[in-house]
């Protein structure tokens, strides 16, 4: 049965709980960080990224947010280190943000909101496939990294162009030859913690990986971001803005800091 959950009024997170009792869960996703509650653990490795760019598929407006999606049938694009233990292969990344510069990102930093937060999605491949991990506590591992308003993102280019072809609901276009290591700061240090996925059904699988360092995006490229549609062609246009879930109780929670 396909639950209609969105970000409006009507169907926004205040509703999810309705359709996804597990919104009122103890390990639910986004949280507010505080670094000077967070743990520094020198046994955390330092993050493994190794991604291909032959294995960008495409890119797509799912009607929540828009996401680039990877091939994964095999090791080519993947995640070691960390705080996980195995091997993570990258599924796809996408993004949230805000109606304006002063909110968007989904986790915050002592109350700081971002206009802009980038999700690079993977699932652990002791498991069979996405479907099967998402599922599992240890399933997936999902990178997190703020935008912040400054100048333009080169690194951004390329997807931001492709916008046009995705406007509305469902639309999709391929999308080849992509690095997304290129959209990361230079320096990996993180907070880590157990969490969720952020959006329906909620699920409890995810090993939280939030980048300390913000990378810019400018006023220009998130007018781009906020020209998609939530909705489909032939309906009333609907734009995509504040696609986000607001910081959920940690619950007793430790957030661990990969650096000091
Ligand atoms: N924001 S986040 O990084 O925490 C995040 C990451 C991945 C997913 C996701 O893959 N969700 C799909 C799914 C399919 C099978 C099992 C479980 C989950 C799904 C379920 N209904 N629609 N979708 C598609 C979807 O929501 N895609 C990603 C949207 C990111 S906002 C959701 C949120
Ligand atoms: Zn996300």
């Amino acid at each position: 049965m396909s639950h209609a959950w969105g970000y409006g009024a009507q169907d926004g997170p205040d509703t999810w709980a309705e359709s996804f009792p597990i919104a009122n869960g103890p390990r639910q996703s986004p949280i507010d960080i505080v670094p000077t509650q967070a743990q520094h653990d020198p046994a955390l490795k330092h993050l493994k990224l190794k991604y291909d760019p032959a294995t960008a598929k495409g890119i797509l407006n799912n009607g929540h947010t828009f996401q680039v999606d990877f091939t994964d049938d095999d090791n080519s694009s993947t995640l070691a280190g960390g705080p996980v233990t195995g091997i993570y292969r990258l599924k796809q990344f996408h993004f949230h943000w805000g109606s304006g510069d002063d909110k968007g990102s989904e986790h915050t930093i002592a109350g700081t909101r971002f206009p802009c937060e980038l999700h690079l999605v993977h699932w652990n491949t002791k498991y069979p496939n996405f479907g099967e991990a998402a599922s599992k506590p240890d399933g997936l591992a999902v990178v997190g990294v703020f935008l912040k308003i400054g100048s333009a993102n080169p690194r951004l280019q390329k997807v931001i162009d492709a916008l046009d072809e995705i406007r509305s609901k469902g639309r999709q276009t391929t999308f080849s030859n992509f690095d997304p290591k290129t959209l990361l700061p230079a320096a990996l240090d993180f907070w880590t913690y157990e969490g969720s996925l952020t959006t329906p059904p909620l699920l409890e699988s995810v090993t939280w990986i939030v980048l300390k360092d913000p990378v810019s995006v400018s006023p220009a490229q998130m007018a781009k971001f906020r020209s998609l549609l939530f909705t489909s062609e032939g309906e009333a246009p609907c734009c995509m803005v504040d696609n986000f879930r607001p910081p959920q109780p940690l619950k007793g929670r430790k957030v661990r800091a990969s650096f000091k």
